[in-house]
């Protein structure tokens, strides 16, 4: 499934309005219509339609408008509803205000949320005040309508994709009052007071029971904590055609088993073949482990193997390798340097190069430590490795301590890079907050920059390709949240790569499997806070 910014939005909206002719005005009414559908859905669940009433707050632009097309539904069906604008209603724009015209002459109620402040200092607002009193609602009435009213839940109608930054002086007091009202709120295309772009949610935000988003699904609603202010999120088509317009590339894919197959060209079945052995399906290096951090190594190696690669060898400190010897029979062990107590040093990198002559692939990193020629070490494998390499963990930090992305040569071969937010934030200079609050802007940026794969982890990992494509998982479970999932990730990535997947493949599908196997995993568990790495592996 595809994603789009605010910006895109716009455009695929004005072209299917001007260029392919098909009136604004439909597209608002489908949309509302579309809403009114989500609403009944969620308040049908264990109620009559007309036992319900619904209040809908009405923002001024054309998200207001999908609300007033959905109040008018909502009353068609027998639900009782009030609207509650967020402006006088003569300051509606455009479509809505039509809209306004339509639910006037239906005499729909209509209430108008006045900030008293604002009354003593706004002439446009202390004249409609004053035109009709009784459908004005002031700050002091408000938390007693929204709480004391009898209401079955909320339509968030306020913000769209129109709206920049933070919910200003109105906008805010209704978003506050309806997240407190403990009712279930509906979200028009977005909750109002979320970052359509990116997921960054400004205070306030609606926190909603249901987003229905119009057309297609906007990237804010893909990330934390964006995702989680959605709530369910349903797209719903209001007429825009499916297929971008000419030239259009989506902000980004969601990788789900579809997409998987139809966008990278995946064969998710992963069929292997009849006459197959286990040279068809290559060999992954993996240059890992240090005394006291064996584990690393042994997750990592385990996972390359359960992902389907035919062999795997792992490189460790030569003092380690007695205390790992037949943890994993299948897997294949070679000493590489060591400095005598079990760390790395920067001759092993020959030792590792030598080896990957004869192997396809090379993952490097996990419970690597931090040692003397450390940046010598991971330059040689980054200058010198002509196989896809995966970088991940310890070797990250190396990448970033010495500015390695700036001053080393940039790579021929495929290159993998899987930070978690905190190693990102040291790749990039900037903090773990600053990386959280766009990861999908600052990972498509450095893929760019850099000529890289990008896997950015966490809830909903990002994967940027060299070509600016993004991608966002949607398979994971909290409870993999634990040490040593990311070295589990790291095998499967290398070992994608190692059965002949390209760099963007097997990022994608690696975290896509990665994440299937958790939930599996998750689930087998009385109590998912028990998950382990070693149980992804088993559930792969
Ligand atoms: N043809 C279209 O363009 C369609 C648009 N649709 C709806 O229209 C929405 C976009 O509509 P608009 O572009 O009119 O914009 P919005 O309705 O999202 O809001 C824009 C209005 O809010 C105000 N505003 C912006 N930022 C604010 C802030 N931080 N605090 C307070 N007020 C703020 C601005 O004055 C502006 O008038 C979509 O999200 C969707 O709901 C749908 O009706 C389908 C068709
Ligand atoms: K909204």
């Amino acid at each position: 499934m595809k994603f789009l910014s605010s910006e895109q939005m716009r455009d695929v909206d004005q072209f299917t309005i001007t260029k392919l002719g098909i009136p604004a005005m439909a597209l608002m009414e489908n949309a509302g219509r579309a809403i009114a559908e989500e609403v009944l859905r969620l308040g049908g669940v264990d109620r009559s339609k007309l036992a319900q009433h619904w209040l809908v707050l009405v923002g001024k632009g054309n998200n207001g408008g999908d609300g007033l097309v959905c109040s008018r539904h909502l009353a068609d069906e027998g639900v009782s509803v009030t609207l509650l604008y967020a402006v006088p209603r003569d300051k509606l724009s455009g479509d809505a205000l039509a809209q306004h015209r339509i639910v006037e002459a239906l005499d729909l109620p209509l209430l108008e949320y006045v900030d008293d402040v604002n009354l003593e200092q706004s002439d446009v607002q202390r004249d409609a005040a004053a035109a009709d009193k009784s459908g004005v609602v002031g700050r002091e009435d408000l938390a007693r309508l929204l709480t004391c009213g009898g209401y079955t839940g909320i339509v968030d109608a306020l913000l769209g994709t129109g709206a920049k930054g933070t919910p200003r002086g109105v906008y805010a007091d209704l978003i506050r009052a309806a997240n407190r009202s403990g009712l279930p709120i509906v979200a028009a295309d977005i909750p109002s007071g979320l970052d359509a772009d990116n997921g960054a949610i400004h205070d306030p935000c609606i926190e909603a029971r249901v987003t229905v988003s119009l057309a297609f699904m906007k990237a804010g609603l893909t990330q934390y904590p964006g995702a989680k202010a959605a709530g369910e999120v349903v797209v719903r088509y209001i007429g825009i055609p499916r297929a971008l317009p000419p030239g259009m590339q989506a902000a980004g894919v969601l990788l789900t088993e579809e997409s998987l197959g139809d966008e990278l060209g995946i064969d998710v079945a992963r069929r292997r073949e009849a006459d197959g052995h286990k040279g068809t399906y290559g060999h992954v290096l993996l240059a890992a482990g240090s005394m006291p951090m064996s584990g690393a190594g042994l997750l990592a190696a385990k996972a390359a193997l359960r992902a389907g690669c035919g062999l795997a060898t792992w490189a460790l400190p030569a003092a380690v390798l007695p205390h790992v010897l037949g943890a994993v029979p299948e897997l294949m062990l070679a000493p590489a340097g060591d400095s005598g107590a079990g760390a790395w040093t920067e001759a092993a990198a020959d030792e590792v190069l030598r080896l990957l002559a004869a192997r396809d692939v090379l993952a490097v990193g996990p419970g690597m430590g931090r040692f003397p020629g450390e940046d010598g070490f991971m330059r040689a494998l980054w200058e010198g490795a002509d196989r896809p390499l995966v970088v991940d963990a310890d070797a990250l930090g190396i990448l970033a301590r010495a500015d390695g992305l700036a001053r080393w040569q940039r790579r021929d071969a495929a290159t993998i890079l899987t930070p978690h937010p905190g190693e990102m934030a040291r790749l990039t200079g900037v903090s773990t907050g600053e990386v959280q609050r766009d990861r999908l802007g600052i990972a498509r940026r450095f893929a760019l920059q850099h000529g890289v794969t990008l896997v950015l982890k966490g809830a909903r990992t990002v994967v940027a390709a060299p070509d600016g494509r993004v991608f966002v998982n949607t398979t994971g479970h909290p409870g993999m949240a634990t040490g040593g999932s990311g070295d589990v990730l790291t095998g499967i990535i290398a070992s994608l790569l190692a059965q002949g997947l390209d760099d963007v493949q097997a990022a994608a599908f690696g975290v896509y499997l990665h994440g299937q196997a958790g939930e599996r995993a998750a689930s087998l568990r009385h109590n998912p806070a028990a998950l382990i790495a070693g149980d992804i592996i088993d559930a792969l």
